[in-house]
C-alpha cells in the first residue's frame, strides 16, 4: 500500500483550526423498558481539521455508536451531533464526509473499478481514481469482483470508497481489522498523510498500540462514557501495561506510592499490582521486601487495563 501526495488545505492542528464534527452531551439508548441498552451516555467529543483522533475502548464500549451519531447513521436519543456545523443527516454535510464502517453493504458482483467509479459519481469533486487506488493499495485489483476478494482486500476497497469524495473528514471504524502487518503499516501511513493534509481523521480501535502509533489525541471510552482523554503519552502513562503479583508483606498503602501503580489489591499473602511497567515496581518491591517470593509479571487484559482508569472502582486502600 502506498501513501498519497495530498495538498495542504488547512493550517496544522491547533485550537484555532475549525471543528469539523462534534458530539454535545450525546446519549444513545437502544430498546425500551427492561431491555434498554445505554450504548453511549453524555458523550462530549470534537474533531478538528488536521487532527487524528482515536476512539479506544473494549468491545461494546460504544465506539461504533459514537461514530454512527457523528456520521448521521443514527440520531442521538438526547444531546446533539454536529457535522460541519450542521445536522449530520444533512446531505450537504455528508458530502464532505468519507466513512469506512464495519457493515459495508457493497454488492459482491461489482468489480473494484466499477465500485470506485460509482462512489466517485456521488460527489461533486471526487479524488482522482489513480490517487484512490494508490492510497488504498488497490493496484492490480481493479478488475476483480468485490465478492472474490480476501477479507483484507475488501477492507482496502472500503477504505478507497471512503476516500472517493475527497472528504474533509474521514471516519474509520476499526480500519485495520483483518489486515496483515504490512497492510496495517501502510494504512497507518496513509491515515497520517490524510491528517497532515489538513483533513480530520477519526478511527476506532481496540489497540492501544495502534492509537499510540497514529493519534494526536486519544479518547478512551468504556461502557458508553469517556474515562480518559489526552495525547498518547498522557494515556499510556495512565494505562497499566503490567500485572505484578508477589507473596510479600508489603502493605497496600506503600505499594500505591510505587511508580506507575494504578491499582493494588491483596489476596491473603499475595499482593497484586497493575502498573505502567514492571521494572520500577519490582525494584521498589525487592528494596522494601527482599524476602518477597513467587513474583510473576503478566499482561493485564485490555478490559482490566481500562477499568483501572475508571474512578468509580473501589479503592482497596
Ligand atoms: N442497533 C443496536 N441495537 C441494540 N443494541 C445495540 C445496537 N447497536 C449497539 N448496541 C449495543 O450498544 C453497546 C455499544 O455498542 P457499540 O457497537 O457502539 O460498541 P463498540 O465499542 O463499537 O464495540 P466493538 O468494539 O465490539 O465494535 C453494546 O452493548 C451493543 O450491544
Amino acid at each position: 500500500m502506498t501513501t498519497t501526495q495530498q495538498t495542504h488545505r488547512h493550517p496544522p492542528t491547533s485550537h484555532d483550526t475549525p471543528v469539523l464534527a462534534e458530539l454535545l452531551g450525546a446519549s444513545k439508548q437502544f430498546g425500551r423498558g427492561p431491555a434498554t441498552v445505554r450504548a453511549v451516555s453524555g458523550l462530549e467529543l470534537e474533531v478538528r481539521s488536521g487532527e487524528l483522533l482515536a476512539l479506544l475502548g473494549p468491545n461494546g464500549a460504544g465506539k461504533s455508536t459514537a461514530i454512527g451519531m457523528l456520521t448521521g447513521l443514527t440520531a442521538p436519543t438526547s444531546g446533539r451531533a454536529r457535522l460541519f456545523g450542521r445536522d449530520p443527516r444533512d446531505v450537504s454535510a455528508r458530502q464532505r464526509l468519507g466513512a469506512m464502517l464495519q457493515a459495508s453493504g457493497v454488492p459482491d458482483t461489482l468489480r473494484v473499478r466499477e465500485l470506485l467509479t460509482q462512489f466517485r459519481g456521488y460527489y461533486p469533486e471526487p479524488l482522482p481514481m489513480a490517487q484512490i487506488v494508490a492510497a488504498a493499495g488497490l493496484d492490480g485489483l481493479e478488475g476483480r469482483m468485490f465478492g472474490e476478494l480476501s477479507g483484507g482486500q475488501q477492507r482496502r476497497v472500503l477504505f478507497g470508497i471512503a476516500l472517493a469524495g475527497d472528504p474533509d473528514l474521514v471516519v474509520f471504524d476499526e480500519p485495520t481489522t483483518g489486515l496483515d502487518v504490512e497492510a496495517r503499516r501502510g494504512l497507518w501511513a496513509t491515515l497520517r498523510d490524510l491528517a497532515r493534509s489538513g483533513r480530520g481523521v477519526v478511527l476506532t480501535t481496540h489497540y492501544l498500540e495502534e492509537a499510540d502509533a497514529l493519534a494526536d489525541r486519544i479518547v478512551v471510552i468504556d461502557r458508553g462514557v469517556v474515562i480518559a482523554q489526552g495525547t498518547p503519552a498522557e494515556i499510556k502513562a495512565r494505562v497499566p501495561g503490567r500485572r505484578v503479583r508477589a507473596r510479600t508483606s508489603a502493605s497496600l498503602t506503600v505499594a500505591h506510592q510505587w511508580p506507575g501503580v494504578a491499582r493494588a489489591s491483596r489476596e491473603g499473602p499475595w499482593l497484586e499490582l497493575l502498573a505502567a511497567s514492571a521494572e520500577p515496581v519490582l525494584r521498589a518491591l525487592l528494596d522494601l521486601d527482599p524476602s518477597a517470593t513467587e513474583v510473576t509479571v503478566t499482561e493485564p487484559s485490555l478490559e482490566e487495563a481500562f477499568l483501572a482508569l475508571t474512578h468509580d472502582l473501589e479503592d482497596p486502600r
